[in-house]
């Protein structure tokens, strides 16, 4: 029988066309209903680039992975996957593209080779050449150990790595994840960031949704979006030039109040972010934030619990853009 995830011979792909192999959006939009989910959104992706989507609840995240990965249809704008119009040659698409969910896809009933089979056996891989694919992939991902393992003894992390070793079976040149982290303890975090890492290295375009900070930080790109639309797309450490690199953090006992001092008194203009005021060079005017830590203190007297002078995180980048905090 014919799955949705069986590839025909003539759709499918060998091995990783190099760094021409993209993700192309372009223009993408898609509506639930009267919801406008992705707004006219532009995304490339090149092979060996790791691009973090980075948004908060609802921002559009899963709406584009899901349109990505050929689950939802394109309803305006274009996609390609390596070449492979989305819409027009979907079954090519979905060849060329290893997908990791959020929800583990692994059946735990199965041995970690037996889960690996049967996804062999989806993409039409058999034999000495599944055989092969298997070893190499298991020892890439240090599961040799674990083959005949039953997947419900194995941890959060080792499950994960199952699952990318799953996914690159047919050694697809794009690798999509939607909140790969998800679950996962730290030292699992670091095991898939190395192999994702690596993967990337071989010249795998990887594309991951994120809502975690530290997470999208790693990547070597980072595309922000919110409400469905892109606001910022450039390395972690680009986006914290663009709001001036260094930002004083001013935490109070009673932030309204500073902030009108600040804005009123001092001709300031910090964002409000949680609990914290926030300034920024460009926010302040002075070119050397540090000479605004005295001048604060005084002003503000008793009320500072700390004011802190350090380097700008996605998160000013995210407020400095949106004007709102990203975790409310
Ligand atoms: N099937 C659906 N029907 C109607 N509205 C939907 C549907 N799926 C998502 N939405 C809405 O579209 C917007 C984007 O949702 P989406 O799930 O893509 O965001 P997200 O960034 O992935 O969020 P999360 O991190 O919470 O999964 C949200 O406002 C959401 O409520």
């Amino acid at each position: 029988m014919m799955t949705q995830n069986t590839l025909t011979q003539s759709e499918s792909t060998t091995g990783h066309a190099g760094v021409a192999d993209v993700i192309e959006v372009t223009g993408l939009s898609h509506q639930y209903g009267e919801k406008l989910a992705v707004d006219n959104l532009d995304l490339n992706v090149s092979g060996g680039e790791i691009v973090a989507v980075l948004g908060k609840n609802g921002s559009g995240k899963t709406t584009l992975f899901r349109v990505l990965s050929t689950l939802l249809p394109v309803q305006s704008g274009r996609v390609t996957i390596a070449g492979a119009d989305v819409s027009s040659h979907t079954m090519a698409a979905r060849g060329r593209l290893g997908i990791i969910f959020q929800s583990p896809s692994l059946d735990i009933k199965l041995t970690v080779l037996e889960n690996m089979r049967c996804q062999g056996a989806l993409y039409g891989l058999t034999g000495d050449r599944l055989r092969n694919r298997c070893d190499e992939l298991l020892n890439q991902f240090s599961l040799e150990d674990r083959r005949h393992d039953f997947c419900q003894t194995l941890s959060g992390g080792l499950k994960r790595r199952v699952e990318l070793a799953k996914g690159l079976l047919h050694r697809p040149p794009v690798m999509l994840l939607d909140e790969p982290s998800t679950g996962l303890d730290p030292s699992a975090r670091l095991a898939l960031w190395d192999a994702l890492e690596s993967l990337a290295s071989e010249g795998v375009a990887v594309m991951l949704t994120t809502h975690l900070m530290d997470e999208a930080a790693k990547a070597s790109r980072v595309v922000l979006i919110d409400a469905g639309k892109k606001i910022a797309d450039a390395s972690p450490s680009q986006l914290q030039r663009e709001v001036g690199d260094r930002v004083l953090t001013i935490a109070t006992d009673d932030v309204a109040s500073a902030e009108l001092v600040l804005r009123n008194e001092m001709n300031l203009n910090p964002l409000r972010v949680g609990g914290t005021l926030r300034l920024t060079s460009e926010q302040s005017g002075a070119s050397d934030l540090a000479t605004l830590v005295n001048p604060i203190a005084d002003r503000l007297g008793d009320s500072v619990q700390s004011i802190a002078f350090g380097r700008a995180s996605l998160e000013d980048v995210f407020v400095a853009k949106t004007g709102t905090a990203f975790l409310d």
